[in-house]
């Protein structure tokens, strides 16, 4: 009754928005699928080969595309101009009507931030990221959030309940996703740890000892090692990660279960660690990692790399700004319920987990972008 009568208030004009509305949300999948397409097709690089803006013609032979299919690679150019990974220069725009075919020749396109950052040789890509995040086994547990959320079984996530594993198994047992996940996180840490060494360095003055819970394959130590080369780092990871990988004399890898036992050092790095586990396994960790700073007589700290959801980046911020990332960190919050069984936490939940763990002081710096640096004190 009450949705009739919702109904009947709304007039034309503001169903057909509600209709926009929920159509821009049902093709939202179509952005992701578009840039996946471009990073298959490695199109920045091949705009970047060419040196200068490409025509569309110069594109098309350039990616090697079907002569029955090119008419067709201007569209997905074109939504991508659109979502601003591409610049379009078009000699006939002003007489053009915006859904007229272009003539191969007149439309020419650029790079810009984003797709710099997706090709292949720039260190900081995220194109390894992008194929791995758009691939079918990280989609389909999208496909199973409500059948989870209504089940009786004991599965932790969506991710379990389409692939019969935890994330964490799954990623140890399947090589190529495996790699896959490595490669993302391995780009990632080398953005993150750039901007921390260029500006943020003081972070690690006077640290003797410093284990990278969690680490990975290691890039983040590799760079704070060379940094400071005094300093004796460590690698903490599974067995599936770290087996193998060779240190030097001040980087060690080592493996682990950081919910037994974590190496005593006057520095801890959990970078993208709490945020996988629920509030109870966080305070089990952070347990572990008091006891880890506070053993060998030192007071060390615990340096935390995660979101704060609600918090402000420091860049002067414009409105936008501050809604993109907001929306950012909801993704994410989702992305760890439908992955992992985590979630991002606002600043109480933070202090709620420190306070649970024992420790006694926290400062946080809004300073890498979506993420915030913690520095958690006995
Ligand atoms: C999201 S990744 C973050 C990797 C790295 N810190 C980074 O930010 O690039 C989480 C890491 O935690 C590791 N991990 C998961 N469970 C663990 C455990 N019980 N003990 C130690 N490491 C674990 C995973 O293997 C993975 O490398
Ligand atoms: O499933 C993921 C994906 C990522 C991820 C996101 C952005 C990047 O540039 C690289 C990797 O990160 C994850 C993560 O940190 C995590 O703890 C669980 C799952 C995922």
């Amino acid at each position: 009754m009450e949705s009739r009568n919702t109904q009947m208030e709304m007039d034309g004009e503001e169903v057909l928005k509600a209709q926009a509305h929920i159509w821009n949300h049902i093709f939202s999948f179509i952005n992701s699928m578009a840039l996946k397409c471009a990073v298959e097709l490695r199109i920045p690089d091949a705009i970047n080969r060419h040196g200068s803006p490409i025509t569309l013609s110069q594109l098309i032979s350039a990616l090697q595309i079907h002569p029955q299919k090119s008419q067709h690679v201007h569209r997905i150019m074109r939504i991508l101009a659109h979502s601003g990974f591409f610049l379009i220069h078009n000699k006939l725009s002003q007489q053009k009507d915006d859904d007229e075919d272009e003539d191969e020749d007149q439309v020419a396109y650029s790079l810009t931030n984003p797709s710099l950052l997706l090709l292949q040789h720039n260190p900081l890509t995220l194109s390894p990221f992008s194929l791995f995040m758009l691939d079918r086994v990280l989609i389909e547990p999208w496909l199973f959030i409500s059948a989870w959320l209504r089940s009786d079984s004991d599965c932790r996530t969506p991710f379990e309940t389409a692939h019969g594993k935890e994330f964490w198994e799954h990623m140890g047992s399947e090589a190529k996703d495996g790699e896959g996940f490595n490669a993302a996180m391995e780009s990632d840490a080398k953005l993150v740890v750039s901007v921390l060494l260029e500006k943020y360095k003081s972070v690690f003055e006077g640290v003797e000892s410093f284990v990278d819970v969690g680490g990975g394959t290691g890039s983040v130590a590799k760079a704070i090692a060379e940094a400071f080369p005094q300093m004796k780092c460590v690698v903490y990871d599974l067995p599936q990660v770290v087996a193998g990988l060779e240190g030097n004399h001040n980087l060690m890898f080592l493996q682990g279960d950081m919910f037994q036992v974590i190496p005593s050092a006057d520095a801890l790095l959990l970078k993208w660690i709490l945020h996988d586990w629920t509030d109870d396994e966080c305070v089990k960790i952070l347990k572990k990692c008091k006891e880890a700073i506070t053993s060998n007589g030192k007071n060390g700290k615990v340096i935390i790399i995660d979101m704060v959801v609600g918090n402000k980046s420091n860049k002067k911020n414009m409105k936008n700004n501050d809604m993109l990332m907001t929306k950012g960190k909801l993704f994410w919050d989702l992305l760890m319920m439908v992955n992992v069984g985590g979630k991002e936490r606002d600043e109480k939940e933070w202090a709620e987990l420190f306070q649970a763990a024992g420790f006694g002081a926290y400062n946080i710096s809004p300073i890498l972008g979506l993420r915030s640096l913690i520095e958690l004190y006995p």
